[in-house]
């Protein structure tokens, strides 16, 4: 359903992503793990058509995705950051948030359609009236997904969505993306440099190294002992716990 195919991108002198391939089955979700600067969140970016000058090939559902996208490729391919304040505007209620989208897209029943995104994401409809800085990070990044939902993506890229949560919401964030995912059958790609996030969301794995992928490999093989590279076992060491 995605495809990557050496993709390859440099900033001036940097050359973030070197040749990297992979290839994701719709409703699966792949995880892009490493430590900083690997170039994992650059991967995901050029994939959601938010950085310029890429080569490589990639395609969506058999269609070569180019340097631009068109509003039903924004449609069906959502991306949720790690930073939610970044993210949402801070002069605008939840309510006109969620309405945006809706709005862009041309889709109708936004009361309805509001009120049912913010259930999904186990929100009180009294948010709605608040704005972003009168929220807690967990509420703040709940609204992130269901902006991100409310159009109906088949598509979710997560950047780190957990990692700037304090360690308690972290847990009930990621239930709730594993819990999303299964319900609306979605595809996921997800960006972490922790392993056990991973795990916790993935069936399989690609663990960038330098810009490049040293390893791709289940899940279940990762939990099994499995890993091969010197870097994922490294990985592995720094992740308390695979069960997340
Ligand atoms: N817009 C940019 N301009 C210049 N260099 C950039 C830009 N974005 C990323 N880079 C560089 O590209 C490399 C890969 O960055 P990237 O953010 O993809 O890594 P990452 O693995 O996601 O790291 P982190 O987990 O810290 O976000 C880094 O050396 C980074 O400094």
């Amino acid at each position: 359903m995605i495809e990557v195919q050496d993709l390859d991108v440099r900033f001036g002198a940097v050359h973030a992503v070197r040749g990297v391939s992979f290839a994701i089955a719709a409703g699966e979700s792949f995880g892009l793990v490493g430590e900083s600067g690997s170039g994992k969140s650059t991967v995901l970016r050029a994939l959601a058509g938010l950085i310029p000058g890429w080569t490589g090939a990639m395609s969506l559902q058999g269609r070569a995705l180019g340097p631009k996208r068109d509003r039903t490729f924004f449609r069906s391919v959502q991306m949720v950051f790690q930073d939610p304040y970044g993210s949402l505007h801070p002069r605008q209620t939840v309510d006109r948030i969620l309405a945006e989208p809706l709005a862009i897209h041309g889709l109708d029943g936004a009361e309805a359609r509001i009120r049912r995104a913010l259930e999904e994401v186990s929100l009180s409809p009294i948010v709605r009236f608040r704005y972003p800085h009168q929220l807690s990070g967990g509420q703040r990044q709940r609204v992130a997904i269901a902006r991100a939902l409310i159009a109906d993506p088949s598509v979710l890229l997560l950047d780190e969505p957990t990692s700037a949560l304090d360690v308690s919401v972290q847990a009930e964030v990621l239930n709730l993306l594993a819990d999303l995912r299964a319900a609306r059958q979605l595809t996921c790609i997800l960006v972490s440099h922790n392993l056990a996030v991973v795990a916790h969301l993935c069936e399989r794995l690609a663990v960038m190294q330098q810009g490049k992928v040293v390893e791709a490999l289940d899940v279940a093989a990762l939990r099994a002992g499995q890993a091969q590279h010197p870097h994922t076992r490294d990985l592995i060491a720094l992740s308390r716990d695979l069960d997340g």
